[in-house]
């Protein structure tokens, strides 16, 4: 399998995530410069964390006007999986492919350090390797994560079961504990927490990796040569 990891000016994740596939998962991946990216080739689409464009005007906003993200709404609509970590995650609320928007974290503060994530909806492409309600401690890195939806968007989210991951103990003021949330196809997902930060037990836990390895065999059973 053939992942993309879209480098922006100001991206800082960019090598945890290549690392994370290609040597974690043993997959390929290529880093893929934004203005040079032709993402045809690829089979999913990974936006990594950072501070692309500085966080100027608002985190991902700017990196969302960027002609890489037309390929990015056009491979999201063929179904490939895309997935967008932390700054990633604010590029795609900002290019509207996920719901709601990222507040200032609640403390104003930029926060560094594990925390526990709750699986709320084992049954998506990314976290079926996962259990319904199981806990997993995952790093997150972020001034900009305090998610918000109205209330509307909140009731869809969870009739669509569109929430993948919740914090156990919300650090940021997000809604309804909201750390992680798919598009409604469920092939989009957007989470503030780092996976790829996760992936090798030198760092201390390898919860993460589960997220790739999901991803993989979901692609793996979809491609399958049926008999
Ligand atoms: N690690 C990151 O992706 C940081 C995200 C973002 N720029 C913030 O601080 O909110």
């Amino acid at each position: 399998m053939k992942f993309a990891v879209v480098v922006f000016p100001g991206s800082n994740c960019d090598r945890d995530m290549y690392f994370a596939i290609t040597e974690a998962l043993g997959q390929n991946a290529d880093l893929v410069w934004y203005q040079e990216a032709d993402l045809s080739s690829y089979d999913a689409i990974l936006l990594p964390g950072g501070f692309s464009y500085g966080d100027y005007l608002r985190s991902g906003a700017i990196a969302s006007t960027s002609p890489v993200i037309e390929q990015i709404r056009e491979a999201a609509e063929a179904g490939k999986p895309i997935l967008g970590v932390c700054n990633g995650f604010q590029v795609l609320l900002e290019m509207g492919l996920l719901p709601g928007a990222m507040l200032p974290n609640k403390h104003l503060k930029f926060m560094c350090h594990y925390e526990t994530l709750i699986v709320e909806n084992a049954e998506t492409m990314f976290t079926h390797h996962y259990d319904e309600q199981e806990e997993i401690e995952i790093p997150i890195a972020h001034g900009d994560g305090n998610y918000y939806c109205d209330e509307t968007t909140y009731e869809q989210l969870q009739t669509n079961k569109q929430i993948a991951f919740s914090y156990k103990n919300n650090p940021n003021g997000s809604v309804k504990d909201i750390a992680g949330i798919t598009n409604e196809q469920g092939n989009v997902l957007g989470m503030m927490p780092h996976p790829e930060r996760a992936v090798d037990a030198l760092v201390g836990t390898t919860d993460g990796l589960r997220l790739f390895q999901s991803i993989l065999t979901h692609w793996r059973d979809k491609h399958a040569i049926k008999a």
